[in-house]
């Protein structure tokens, strides 16, 4: 059971191991030269933020090999403006976006990426946080053709070294099957704003709680219709002036949370000022234009496998947000305006953070998609997802 993951450090599911590193090692104890690999393959460093051909060649093998939900219905499509949004903030490391090439047509078949994050861990005995310099590991991928190959675990070692040659020891992740051994497991739940595509994807026909009126369909859509513009006074698009003031209301938030992220100016800059078709961001500002409170969203469309009326879903995901003046399920709704406004279909989120706070009057329904929660090399006792306030690509 877990030929790879039993010989790794992460919490083997034995009593609750003890908090903080499980093992220690120095950069002197890391392997210079990279992981050894079949001979057909080779390791490939794309260059994505210059090179729009190997932007290109990572987007297509996520496009056709990356993540499905259960019934394969539904694959994340990660455009290439977001994916060169998320794999390059500030102080990300290009060696850490490490994908494998065939050596005879230079056809990518796999990729893990890494990027640098500040996680501030709370000790579950209470006192303050502790911030670490972690990795954030996303995007895993092999092409379908190369499954089951044990080709994962040599991607994982060899970002693994890479970031340890660095003098960085922990890692954090999320994924929506169970590995040893998470830390928290967070659910799926989204909510309609175009029912009528999400009917004729989803199901063969109108849920049954819909078929007693007598246009079922005209129900759906009145159920789910949202309001045009914002309620908030003061909504508004962030702008490059909101930064400092987004950075500060957004830490103090952050700060509630066991784990949770502390961003940087520059951070705050890159991850959340709005990006057009890949970040959405707004704030409530007040009577002098500073901003109060913070909210945002990311477009993440999924390709729909084998209908014959649709081929894609514009979904939105709730992203970061600091709900001070107004409640956040007010603010939250004004995303749903918004979303509506720029033609998502659907706006999917997790019980993290505030979130349950607004799940049910928003009308967000359960989706049927877990997330797990990981740290490698570092052992943390099981805690709630409300008390996590990680957002993951
Ligand atoms: C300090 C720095 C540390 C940095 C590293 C931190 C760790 C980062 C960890 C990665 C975080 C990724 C975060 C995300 O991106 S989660 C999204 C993962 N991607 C997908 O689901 C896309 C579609 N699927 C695929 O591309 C493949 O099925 C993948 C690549 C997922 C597995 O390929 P394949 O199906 O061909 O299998 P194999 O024969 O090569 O290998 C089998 C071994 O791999 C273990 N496995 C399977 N799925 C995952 C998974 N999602 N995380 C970790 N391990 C996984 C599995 O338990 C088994 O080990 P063991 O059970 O026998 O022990
Ligand atoms: C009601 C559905 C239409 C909602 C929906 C929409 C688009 C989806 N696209 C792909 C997969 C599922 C989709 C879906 N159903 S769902 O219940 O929201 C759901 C089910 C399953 C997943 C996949 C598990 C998460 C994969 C993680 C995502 C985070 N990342 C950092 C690592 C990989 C995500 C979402």
């Amino acid at each position: 059971m877990h030929e790879f993951w039993s010989t790794q450090p992460v919490p083997q599911g034995e009593k609750e191991a003890q908090e903080g590193p499980l093992e220690k090692k120095t950069v002197d104890d890391v392997p210079k030269s990279p992981y050894p690999i079949a001979s057909v393959l080779e390791w490939w460093v794309p260059d994505v933020l210059e090179s729009e051909d190997d932007l290109r060649q990572i987007y297509e093998l996520l496009r056709d090999n990356y993540v499905e939900d259960d019934d394969s219905m539904f694959r994340f499509n990660y455009s290439h403006a977001f994916l060169k949004w998320a794999l390059t903030p500030p102080g990300y490391v290009k060696e850490w976006h490490v994908a494998v090439r065939r050596k005879n047509d230079k056809s990518v078949v796999a990729f893990i990426s890494g990027i640098p994050i500040d996680i501030a861990v709370k000790p579950s005995a209470g006192g303050d946080a502790e911030v670490r310099k972690m990795c954030e590991i996303n995007f895993l991928c092999i092409h379908k053709r190369l499954r089951e190959k044990k080709l994962a675990p040599i991607l994982i070692k060899e970002v693994t070294r890479r970031v340890n040659v660095l003098d960085i020891w922990q890692a954090v992740y999320t994924a929506g099957i169970v590995l040893p051994t998470p830390f928290t497991s967070a659910q799926y739940f989204h909510r309609s704003l175009n029912p009528e595509k999400l009917v004729a994807i989803r199901f063969s026909r109108i849920p049954p709680q819909y078929e007693k009126f007598q246009n079922p369909m005209q129900m759906m859509k009145r159920n789910y219709a949202v309001p045009n513009a914002p309620a908030v006074r003061g909504f508004r698009e962030m702008e490059a002036g909101d930064v400092p003031a987004v950075k500060s209301i957004l830490n103090a938030s952050l700060a509630k949370f066991s784990v949770a992220p502390t961003f940087t100016e520059e951070e705050v800059h890159h991850w959340l000022l709005p990006r057009e078709g890949v970040v959405f961001s707004f704030v409530v500002a007040d009577s002098n234009n500073v901003a109060t409170d913070f909210v945002s969203f990311y477009s993440l469309p999924s390709t729909v496998i084998g209908n014959s009326k649709y081929n894609e879903l514009n979904a939105a995901y709730t992203y970061y947000y600091s709900a001070n003046t107004v409640p956040i399920k007010v603010l939250m709704g004004d995303v749903l305006s918004a979303a509506k406004a720029k033609g998502f279909d659907v706006v999917n989120t997790l019980d993290i953070l505030d979130n349950k706070e607004f799940l049910q009057d928003l009308k967000f329904g359960p989706g049927d998609g877990n997330l797990h929660y990981y740290f490698y090399n570092w052992g943390y006792p099981i805690v709630q997802p409300k008390s996590v306030g990680l957002v993951m690509l």
